[in-house]
């Protein structure tokens, strides 16, 4: 790939002069305050009446945040610890941006709300990392940057920038190594998890949200990425908030501030270090010497050094107590703060790069990611033996009878496995069809491999059944005059490109996997019943799905790569028009043209209706924040 390549061989040249730029300042430092945070969601609850024990539906509100707030400033780290369940990812999502529904209470970023300039200025860690699991550490940073940064850089600055955070999160050793996934070994846990904090960094936010960073991670490992954190925070002033589960001693005195956190509601908001004074000025004080996360998550367990107290009592003394003690002390840290930061929000653009970069770096993400599944061994000899097998059927074959040899190929557009096979089987006179219909029916490919497959990548579409087809044709499998194969060639990529935008927007607009996968199987199903070839006597009141069939214009065209009307094949002892035969006859062979033109407005239609689906969910998720 050429931007790695570049990458590379900028990385030779600049190591030694390279300083990190973890000293880099913040370019908009945030201070972000939080007031009296509430979330709460509806639950459904099963209700039995007194009179019939029947099942009655009724919504319960719970409870999720309980009046949070706080303050952080620009060169601060806050840690939000608490028991699973206590509302940490709720908050954590809250003061990022990202969540919606019944939230309320004020979350302010210098003293303004949220908005498109600081989601600019803002990076989300999540718990999962989301990465590609093919794709080397450079070349998803690199891929990263030539997505996110802004038009201002060039191409040459945006891989400078991916090579400063590669080197800021300690990457080094690791750049040529591919991220790796659950059947794939690559990267340890921890460089894993200083890639995804590096993507965020790509686009050098002054506010960084991490969902538990050290999760699953050894303690030295941790140390090191809270290291790094502290230096970003601390060195560069840039205001780092995150959730942590069970810092060890060594971690807990990093933060600069910590949020313990107990069923929605704070039990403790403050400096790290007085965080001991404090329980023990409100009674509670560990009875053997320990970590004080630990002694601070038993506590927001209900579980008191004092064996006499409940759960439930603690809890209760520990929320009276931060009422009495912090809130008020907080609320004046929270009118004090000054926000001191311009605002640049008319300078941000709608989209940070054009439409063709995206398309062009996403493809070429896509192909990368995808090359081992292009360049595997076993598919690689699958694709030459078949294909090899194939051009050996008619080896030699005699070229007087070509004509008779052509085959009706309709089956090209389906699983890329089969195509060789099927134009073996499909590359014999129309009288011989009926057989290999019935050998071939079931192994057309299923809409869930069609639904999945579209809603993934491109290329493999494209590339495999275009490298089968190639192959093939070279031996000698397809017996076409050139003009023939590249009709073929184009109308089994037109078909396919077709099928994928119905996939796109069945995705987009079920926007669950399963159930567009259950409707794309039966939606295709229709089509290819109703496309003319397998039903030729189809009830007039549904005869009108035929021309909403993607099948029935692909095979259409398929039919018109190898046939023209007029053309005769030799049935018995006389000659017969290929259109007059059964099949050929349903689908017809006049009105070309015509085919291309509907499946490229359905190229265009199915597309635009996937965007409208992902737009009108961009805009219900905003109403509901609003
Ligand atoms: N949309 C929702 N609907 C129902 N319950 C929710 C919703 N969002 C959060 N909750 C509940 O709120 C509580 C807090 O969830 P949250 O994920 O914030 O906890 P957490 O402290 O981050 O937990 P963990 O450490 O296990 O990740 C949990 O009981 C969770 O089930």
């Amino acid at each position: 790939m050429e931007a790695v390549e570049d990458l590379e061989a900028q990385q030779q040249k600049t190591m030694e002069s390279h300083l990190p730029k973890i000293q880099r300042k913040a370019k908009h430092p945030v201070i972000l305050k939080f007031k009296d945070v509430v979330y709460k969601v509806k639950l459904p609850i099963q209700k039995k009446t007194l009179f019939n024990k029947s099942a009655e539906s009724a919504l319960r509100e719970k409870v999720i945040l309980n009046g949070i707030s706080g303050v952080v400033k620009p060169g601060e780290m806050l840690a939000m610890l608490g028991p699973s369940g206590s509302g940490k990812t709720s908050l954590l999502t809250a003061l990022g941006g990202r969540l919606g529904g019944n939230l309320k209470g004020n979350i302010a970023y210098n003293d303004k709300p949220y908005s498109k300039q600081m989601k600019r200025n803002t990076g989300f860690v999540t718990q999962d990392d989301v990465l590609y699991a093919h794709l080397t550490v450079t070349e998803t940073l690199v891929y990263t940057a030539l997505l996110r940064l802004p038009n201002t850089f060039t191409k040459e600055e945006k891989i400078g920038i991916a090579e400063d955070v590669l080197i800021q999160m300690g990457l080094s050793r690791c750049k040529n190594s591919m991220i790796g996934g659950p059947l794939l070994r690559g990267i340890s846990g921890g460089e894993r998890k200083r890639v995804s904090i590096g993507q965020e960094m790509l686009i050098d936010p002054s506010l960084l949200f991490l969902d538990e960073p050290t999760s699953g991670l050894d303690s030295t490992t941790a140390q090191r990425i809270v290291s790094t954190l502290w230096d970003l925070a601390q060195g560069g002033g840039r205001t780092v908030v995150m959730t942590i589960h069970q810092p060890s001693s060594r971690l807990f005195y990093m933060f600069h501030k910590v949020l313990l956190l107990s069923e929605g509601n704070s039990l403790y908001y403050g400096s790290g270090s007085d965080v001991m004074d404090y329980f023990l000025s409100v009674g509670y004080i560990p009875s053997v010497p320990m970590n004080p996360a630990d002694f601070l998550l038993d506590l927001a367990n209900g579980l008191s050094p004092n064996e006499t107290e409940d759960q439930g009592t603690v809890k209760e003394k520990l929320i009276v107590a931060y009422k009495n003690k912090i809130a008020n002390k907080l609320k004046t840290e929270l009118q004090e703060e000054e926000a001191a930061v311009t605002d640049d929000s008319k300078k941000v653009g709608k989209w940070p790069t054009t439409w063709w970069q995206q398309f062009s770096v996403l493809l070429e993400r896509g192909m990368k990611e995808r090359r081992h599944e292009f360049f595997d061994l076993l598919k690689i000899t699958q694709i030459l033996v078949v294909a090899f097998l194939v051009g050996l059927l008619w080896w030699q074959s005699n070229i007087t009878h070509l004509q008779d040899q052509v085959g009706l190929i309709f089956f090209s557009n389906g699983f890329w496995g089969f195509i060789p096979l099927m134009n073996a089987i499909f590359a014999f006179p129309p009288e011989r069809m009926v057989l290999a219909k019935e050998r071939s029916s079931g192994m057309y490919r299923l809409s869930s491999y069609f639904v999945a497959r579209m809603i993934s990548d491109l290329p493999m579409e494209l590339i495999l059944p275009t490298v089968y087809t190639i192959i093939t044709y070279l031996m000698g499998g397809l017996k076409y005059k050139m003009t023939c194969f590249l009709y073929y060639l184009f109308s089994q990529l037109l078909g396919i490109m077709v099928a994928q935008g119905l996939g796109l927007a069945l995705g987009a607009i079920v926007m669950d996997h399963k159930a567009a996968t259950t409707l794309g199987s039966v939606l295709m199903l229709t089509f290819i019943l109703a496309g003319g070839y397998y039903v030729q006597h189809i009830p007039a009141f549904i005869k009108w799905i035929k021309y909403l069939s993607i099948m029935n214009y692909d095979f259409k065209l398929l039919i018109g790569s190898q046939y023209k009307p007029g053309q005769t094949y030799p049935c018995g002892d006389k000659m017969c028009l290929v259109e007059d035969f059964p099949s050929v006859k349903s689908v017809g062979l006049n009105g070309q043209f015509v085919c291309v033109v509907v499946l490229l407005g359905m190229f265009v239609v199915y597309r635009v209706i996937a965007y409208v689906a992902l737009m009108r969910i961009g805009v219900t998720r905003k109403i509901r924040k609003a």
